[in-house]
């Protein structure tokens, strides 16, 4: 059993998890005993007597696979139509080696009234691998499933752990951080519901902000490429120690941009702490826990998660909302957590979330509980007093401190109103999640004396507030990196004894503490380069130049230019990049196209505008990018959409670069009187020889001399294939030309349009600019592997 614990092969090494291990049906349940983890929950008295075989039988059943169908709002209401209406049919009658198999259901504490999220976005089933490889119904709905998890429409996500954000309640105008974001399941919930007035189409861009935080640098690459299914230009990820993170500065809404800006903190409406934790609520699927739980996995980590709960309550505004979660049972890492927060910081409550999703199964927070520092869970100690006389070394040789026990004023805090989560309650995995906010009289308080005192002496405080020392309990001795875990909820304990304590800064970027980003500078909206990259693109007034930033300290447009919003810019140019530990910002929109002739006439126009070439980009071709399409859409002069229909579609979903003359009529003139160079092209709902597209598709197209290429990685192409052919392109139609293609008389077109291509999925996984980007993690995870096994 032991060999399959996720992340960790037999020699200790890392490497990327195979099929089995997330298979918990292919364990003896006989191997699911552990002797301590059963006395040290009896002793804390999670659950009445009658029910602890049900939660150990729970506990030792495969967890069903649940998903979420993820992305903007419409988008993800009409791919779930799409499950509902053709999917499930489908599926409603299959049986397998004589036995019926249920078909996907939608998890039932999302399909009430009053929730956050549209109806019935989270699904759940639970079906041998074997059925998902030889029955060709269920065969088809995984290759769905598969595809659209990797272009980002679906989330392979456990059902608890998308309960966080829904207690946060995020809205589009809020400044959110993700204290510990990656991998970013969560992020990605946060992200959905900032841009939650996303049209079908096109992105909105939202006036709040999400600050995405990982102590791991690796884990923050892995979360850029997980956000970057939902492009956003409100998203910054930064590299820092939760529990350490600095105040960042922002100018006072009254300063003005004539003189030099007063600042102030940056405070948050919504902080998420989704904490490290020894992860034992996940057994079901972590089934290493299984043999190595022991007590201490959780007490080593507690200072370190009151920490970051702490640093939370110091960032939020006075009427801001915290959420504090973890994937573990234990107390010592929740009540015992919050009831310390509670009381270094008497201002706050919990806050009494008992009716909000009124059919999840849960159980209130506990008030009693009994640490212990003995491995074996022989005994365990009523109060930290009985531990010190009964062991006096354990006050120095243990991590075992007064605030691992209920405090005396336990009775006030309303621990109560916490939730507790276990798996035979709605057969999930367990966790726990608690509210917090000030007291209302205390945020009115808070609020004028945030008022009356200074920036500087808020800022200092803050600051001091930071740099604290640590506490005597904590660790500082990292010892590993978990594996990437693509659900979040990797347990933070290896073999009992490693945690992730580090300070970012320290050891976990690979470079030995120096920060090596490239930095972040915003160009002019008078850019040369930028403005014929406008031009050319055709977009309107109205796009927010203002806020385009390229990676390079000169400002150089080398390749790729992103966008933010404007608390993004304003909070890059008011801190210290490196300070920040900032690790992305906004999103990629424009790239630069090697190798593509520029249109005479446009040169010609540029030149009649008398546009000086103020850096190499003038002359150069850009393209919108395909991620960047639905931010930058709204902008794009509306007589530059191009329309087109199924069988165009069909042409360019179908074939690499196919030449001009393969396509309709009206389609191919149109394209001919256009200019080389890059094009949008919205194709309406229709039919097409039994293929459907429900709503409206817009894509990037490049038109080169003789052919046409459709702008989208090779994935995303795949799935919408799949989506709208109902069928999984041949492997030549993303194939590289072969040699002989290329001698014929379009060679030119071709050489240049292969290149394209590459370059596309080149430019969408690496930035040239020196800039990490989404495909850093490559070598840190298979994706694919990972969504083709959990499915
Ligand atoms: C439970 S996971 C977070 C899962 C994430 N919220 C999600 O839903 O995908 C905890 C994360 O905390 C990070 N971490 C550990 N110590 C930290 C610290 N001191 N500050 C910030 N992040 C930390 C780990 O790298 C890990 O990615």
């Amino acid at each position: 059993m032991g060999n399959k614990r996720r992340g960790q092969n037999r020699g200790g090494g890392k490497r990327a998890p195979k099929n089995d291990e997330y298979r918990t049906d292919l364990l003896e349940k006989s191997d699911m005993h552990n002797e301590r983890f059963a006395a040290y929950y009896k002793a804390q008295g999670i659950l009445p007597e009658e029910e602890w075989e049900s939660f150990l039988e729970a506990l030792r059943c495969p967890l069903p696979t649940t998903f979420r169908v993820a992305g903007s709002r419409l988008t993800a209401n009409s791919l779930n139509k799409a499950i509902i209406e053709v999917h499930v049919p489908m599926l409603s009658d299959v049986s397998f080696e004589g036995q019926r198999i249920s078909p996907p259901v939608q998890l039932s504490w999302w399909t009430l009234h009053g929730l956050r999220y549209p109806d019935g976005l989270a699904w759940q089933f639970n079906v041998p691998k074997k059925v998902l490889r030889k029955s060709p119904e269920f065969k088809k709905f995984h290759s769905f499933l598969v595809f659209e998890t990797e272009v980002g429409n679906i989330s392979r996500q456990e059902a608890v752990s998308m309960l966080p954000p829904l207690f946060l309640g995020v809205e589009p105008h809020h400044r959110v951080m993700d204290m510990c974001a990656a991998p970013g399941s969560k992020t990605a919930q946060l992200l959905e519901a900032l841009h939650a007035q996303d049209t079908l189409t096109a992105s909105s861009i939202p006036s709040g902000l999400l600050v995405a935080n990982d102590s791991d640098y690796k884990r923050t690459h892995l979360l850029i490429h997980q956000s970057a299914r939902l492009p956003s230009p409100a998203l910054m990820v930064t590299n820092l120690d939760a529990s350490n993170y600095p105040t960042m500065k922002i100018p006072t809404e009254s300063s003005n941009n004539g003189s030099k800006a007063k600042l102030t903190p940056l405070l948050f409406d919504r902080i998420l702490c989704d904490v490290p934790c020894s992860g034992d609520g996940t057994m079901r699927k972590n089934l290493g826990i299984w043999k190595t739980w022991q007590p201490n996995d959780g007490n080593g980590l507690h200072s370190l998660q009151l920490r970051i709960l702490q640093r939370a309550m110091k960032m939020i505004k006075p009427d801001g909302r915290i959420v504090y979660s973890t994937c573990s049972l234990n107390p010592v890492e929740n009540e015992a957590v919050v009831a310390a927060a509670l009381n270094s910081n008497p201002d706050f409550q919990l806050v009494d979330v008992s009716s909000s999703l009124p059919t999840l199964k849960r159980r209130q927070g506990l008030h009693t509980w009994r640490p212990t520092a003995d491995k074996a869970v022989k005994t365990t100690y009523e109060t930290y007093a009985a531990l010190i006389e009964a062991n006096p070394q354990a006050a120095t040789n243990t991590k075992l401190t007064e605030g691992h026990w209920p405090p005396s004023n336990v009775g006030d805090l309303h621990l109560d109103r916490c939730m507790r989560i276990y798996p035979h309650l709605q057969d999930s995995g367990g966790f726990f999640v608690a509210v917090l906010e000030r007291k209302p009289s205390a945020s009115n308080t808070t609020a004028k004396k945030e008022k009356k005192r200074s920036a500087d002496e808020v800022l200092d405080e803050r600051e001091a507030d930071a740099k604290k020392p640590r506490l005597k309990d904590e660790s500082s001795t990292n010892t590993s990196t978990p594996q990437p875990d693509m659900e979040g909820d990797t347990p933070m304990v290896d073999g009992g004894a490693q945690m992730d304590t580090t300070p970012a800064s320290d050891a976990k970027d690979g470079g030995g503490g120096s920060f090596k980003e490239m930095p972040y500078t915003f160009l002019s909206k008078d850019d040369p380069t930028l403005i014929s990259c406008i031009d050319r693109l055709h977009l309107t007034p109205s796009f927010p130049s203002d806020n385009v930033l390229v990676r390079n300290p000169e400002g150089d447009v080398v390749r790729s230019m992103y966008l933010t919003n404007s608390i993004v810019k304003s909070v890059i140019q008011n801190n210290d990049f490196t300070r920040i530990r900032l690790t992305a910002a906004g999103t990629k929109v424009f790239t630069r196209q090697e190798g593509a002739k520029v249109h005479e006439k446009l040169e010609e126009a540029v030149k009649n505008e008398e546009r000086k070439p103020g850096s190499a980009g003038v002359g150069a071709q850009y393209r919108i990018l395909g991620e960047g399409l639905p931010v930058v859409l709204p902008y794009v002069e509306p007589s530059r959409i191009i329309e087109a229909g199924m069988q165009t579609l069909k042409t360019l979903v179908e074939s690499y670069y196919p030449l001009l003359d393969s396509f309709e009529e009206s389609f191919k003139n149109t394209m001919e009187g256009l200019e080389l160079g890059c094009h949008v092209i919205r194709f309406p709902p229709g039919e097409l020889q039994g293929a459907s597209l429900s709503h409206d598709l817009v894509l990037p197209i490049w038109k080169s001399s003789a052919s046409m290429t459709l702008m989208i990685d090779k994935k995303a192409k795949n799935a919408l294939s799949l989506r709208v052919f109902g069928r999984e392109l041949p492997s030549t139609a993303n194939a590289r030309p072969r040699k002989k293609d290329e001698q014929g008389a379009t060679a030119v077109s071709i050489e240049l349009d292969a290149a394209l291509v590459k370059d596309e999925i080149k430019s969408e996984d690496l930035d040239d600019d020196g800039a990490s980007d989404s495909a850093a993690m490559h070598t840190e995870v298979n994706t694919e592997e990972i969504v083709i096994q959990g499915l």
